[in-house]
């Protein structure tokens, strides 16, 4: 069971400030949801969480060791990201993505052995995509290519896994099945969503990003209120406890007045 936290993670491009003085502690086993509009500087996060980026100030914890002293091979091994815009994989089956996954655990050039063959096999199950197989990448519609992202990460057996907007594309059954998934395996979860409703039932922790600055963070029901919406989104709502479900509701009643 393996934490990821970020400590004080400033990052800017060019001369613009993208992330100012951000803290998260993703405690082990546990799914922490990521919001903010659009441009809050969510996906810049999750890459330097995933040691694709460097911060230009700040450190990133791997269960408490600077990820920057780790050898990449190991972070490979440990951390899997989902990201919003995968490379093109064209003329390549599902088959052959998933594999990917298993990149870090094999030699560079041996073959798929058993418990590699287990592992894609358990993660185009626990994504719904056993008998795809042999689906070429390039036919398969928005959602299944990112049920197959998925696939691929959880391929990849790690202890953390960072996803940006892993529901995006997915129906709504999908994205229920696939935030319980999360929920369920017992992996440490730091994922950006949009939809505040399937934050606030699905994840333990929320932390909201506004113009690269946290401005607010804690359970759902501490962090899902109605003056947030206001000042977050500029957006008037009311947030409700849910008698079905227990979690913050929110009902959006309109674009509020900017002041
Ligand atoms: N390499 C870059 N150079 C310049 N600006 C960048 C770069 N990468 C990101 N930005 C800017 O940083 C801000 C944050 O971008 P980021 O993609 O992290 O936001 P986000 O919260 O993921 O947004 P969205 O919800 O739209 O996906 C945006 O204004 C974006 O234009």
């Amino acid at each position: 069971m393996t934490s990821l936290s970020a400590r004080d993670i400033t990052w800017t491009a060019g001369r613009a400030p993208i992330l100012d003085g951000v803290d998260l502690d993703a405690r082990p086993g546990e799914v922490l949801g990521l919001l903010g509009p659009n441009g809050a500087g969510k996906t810049s996060l999750l890459r330097i969480l995933a040691g694709l980026r460097r911060p230009g100030r700040g450190r990133v914890l791997l269960d408490g060791t600077p990820i920057g002293q780790l050898r990449r091979r190991e972070v490979a091994r440990r951390l899997a990201i989902v990201e919003q815009s995968p490379e093109a994989h064209t003329d390549v089956s599902v088959h052959d993505v998933v594999s990917l996954g298993r990149t870090p655990h094999r030699g560079t050039f041996s073959a798929l052995g058993a418990e590699d063959q287990a592992a894609v096999t358990d993660a185009l199950a626990a994504t719904g995509l056993t008998g795809w197989e042999d689906r070429l990448w390039s036919t398969l519609s928005g959602g299944e290519q990112q049920r197959a992202q998925l696939a691929r990460a959880l391929a990849q057996q790690p202890e953390v896994i960072v996803l940006d907007e892993p529901t995006n594309h997915l129906d709504v059954r999908y994205q229920l099945e696939l935030l319980a998934l999360l929920r369920g395996s017992g992996l440490t979860v730091v994922t950006a969503l949009h939809d505040l409703n399937l934050a606030a039932r699905f994840c333990d922790q929320l932390v909201v990003l506004q113009q690269g600055r946290v401005a607010a963070a804690g359970s759902p029901a501490d962090v899902v209120t109605d003056a947030l919406v206001r000042q977050v989104y500029a957006v008037e709502a009311v947030v409700d406890l849910s008698p079905h479900t227990g979690s913050p509701a929110v009902t959006f009643l309109g674009p509020a007045h900017r002041p």
